[in-house]
C-alpha cells in the first residue's frame, strides 16, 4: 500500500521504450507553455537538454539538478548509440571525454542554483568510481544511469521529508504567501516550499495560499497557481506589489519560499523579489520559512555575497505575453535572483529537519555534504 503523497504533476523523467528509435529519451514537461498548454517533450540529445534548461522549459533548482544528471546519462547513451549505428564501438576514453564535455556544457546553462553543479559533480564522481573497477563502456553507461535515477529518487524523498517538517509549522486556518514556483514543477517530487502546504492539506488543515505572480517570467501566475489549482489548494493570485498590503491587513500568517543556493551563514538566493518579501515580512512580524533540500546548500560559500546571480535577457522585462510594454531602447536590468540575508529568515527547512539561527552550525551539522568540488567544472 502506498499512502505517500503523490506529486500533482511529473516534471522530469527517463523514458525507456524498445519500440522507439532511439529507445531512450529524457522526458520534460515544457513549462514555458503552461498554463495554456500541457506539452511533454522527449529529448534525445544533450544540446536539447542544455537548451531546455537555459530557456526555462525546465526550471527550479532541484529540477535542473535532476535534469542535468539525466542529461549526462543521455549524452552517454546517445554517443554509444551513434557509434553503434555507424558500426563502430565507442572507446572508454571517448566515453569519458563525452561525459566531461557534456558536464561543462550543462554547467554553463544557469549559474545560480547550486543543485546543477552539485548533480553534475556527483555524476562525474560516480563515473570515476566505476572506471577504477572496470574498463567497460557498458558498465559506465549503467552506473551513470543508475546515479541519475538515484539523484531523482533522493530528491523526491527529500520533498516528502521537507513536507513533513514544514507542515509542523502550519497551523489549521493559516493563510500563507509564496513567491515564484517551488512546487512539484521545480523538483522531481512534491516540491520544496509547496511540499509543507500539500502535506498540511493532507493532514486536514484548512489553509489558503496567496501566490505572488513573480515578474518578469511569472512563475507564480503561470506555474504555482496552476499547480495549486490542480491540487485543489485554495489560492489567490496577486501581483508582486500587493503582498505588502495583504500583510498589513493581517491576511498572511507565514511565508514559504524555496532557494537556489544557501550559503554557510544561512543567506539564500532565490527568485528576484524574495528579498522584498522578506523585508516586508520582518516589518509585519510574519515568519519567513525557506524550504530547500541539502543539495541546495553550498557550504563552500561563507555568505550570500559570493553567489553568482544570473542576468537574463532584457526582453523578459520589456515584454509581457509577447507584447512590448516598454519604449524601444530604454535601459533594462534583469537579475533573475536576489539574496536574502539570514537575519530575515525565521527557519530553513531541509529533509534533515528545521534549522534556526545561528545557521553556521546547524546547516553544517544537518547537511554533511560538501560542494568543494563543484568548482572543478569551472576550470
Ligand atoms: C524548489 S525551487 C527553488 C527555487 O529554484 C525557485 O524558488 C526559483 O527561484 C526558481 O527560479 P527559476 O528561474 O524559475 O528557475
Amino acid at each position: 500500500m502506498d499512502d505517500q503523497l503523490q506529486p500533482p504533476v511529473r516534471t522530469v523523467w527517463w523514458n525507456e521504450d524498445p519500440s522507439a528509435t532511439p529507445s531512450f529519451s529524457l522526458g520534460l514537461l515544457d513549462q514555458t507553455l503552461l498554463p495554456q498548454q500541457v506539452v511533454e517533450l522527449s529529448l534525445t540529445h544533450e544540446l536539447a537538454v542544455a537548451e531546455a534548461i537555459t530557456s526555462l522549459r525546465v526550471r527550479g533548482a532541484p529540477a535542473i539538478g535532476v535534469t542535468a544528471a539525466f542529461g549526462l546519462a543521455l549524452a552517454l547513451r546517445r554517443i554509444v548509440y551513434d557509434y553503434e549505428q555507424q558500426g563502430h564501438e565507442l572507446s572508454l576514453a571517448l566515453a569519458q571525454e563525452q561525459l566531461f564535455r557534456t558536464a561543462q556544457l550543462l554547467r554553463q546553462t544557469r549559474p545560480t542554483a547550486v543543485n546543477l553543479a552539485w548533480a553534475l559533480e556527483r555524476m562525474l564522481l560516480a563515473a570515476q568510481s566505476v572506471l577504477v573497477e572496470t574498463s567497460s563502456v557498458a558498465a559506465l553507461v549503467e552506473r551513470v544511469q543508475m546515479e541519475a535515477h538515484t539523484i531523482a529518487a533522493e530528491d523526491a524523498a527529500a520533498c516528502l521529508q521537507m513536507g513533513r517538517y514544514g507542515a509542523s509549522l502550519i497551523v489549521d486556518g493559516m493563510s500563507l504567501l509564496t513567491h515564484c514556483n517551488a512546487g512539484a514543477l521545480a523538483t522531481s517530487g512534491l516540491g520544496s516550499a509547496l511540499a509543507p502546504i500539500y502535506t498540511a492539506q493532507r493532514q486536514g488543515k484548512q489553509l489558503h495560499v496567496y501566490v505572488d505572480e513573480t515578474r518578469p517570467v511569472l512563475q507564480g501566475a503561470r506555474l504555482t497557481a496552476w499547480e495549486l489549482q490542480r491540487s485543489q489548494v485554495p489560492c489567490t493570485l496577486i501581483t508582486d506589489n500587493m503582498a505588502g498590503t495583504f500583510m498589513r491587513q493581517g491576511k498572511i500568517q507565514a511565508i514559504f519560499v524555496g532557494a537556489d543556493r544557501i550559503t554557510a551563514n544561512g543567506d539564500i538566493a532565490n527568485k528576484i523579489g524574495t528579498y522584498s518579501v522578506a523585508v516586508l515580512a520582518q516589518a509585519h512580524g510574519i515568519p519567513l520559512y525557506v524550504v530547500a533540500p541539502c543539495s541546495t546548500i553550498d557550504l563552500a560559500l561563507e555568505t550570500g555575497d559570493g553567489i553568482p546571480i544570473e542576468q537574463r535577457d532584457p526582453g523578459e522585462v520589456s515584454s509581457l505575453g509577447g507584447q512590448m510594454i516598454a519604449p524601444l531602447g530604454v535601459a533594462i536590468a534583469n537579475p533573475a535572483f536576489d539574496v536574502t540575508p539570514h537575519h530575515l529568515i525565521s527557519a530553513i527547512i531541509t529533509e534533515k529537519g528545521i534549522a534556526r539561527s545561528p545557521y553556521v552550525q546547524t546547516l553544517q551539522q544537518m547537511c554533511a555534504i560538501s560542494n568543494e568540488k563543484v568548482s572543478s567544472l569551472d576550470e
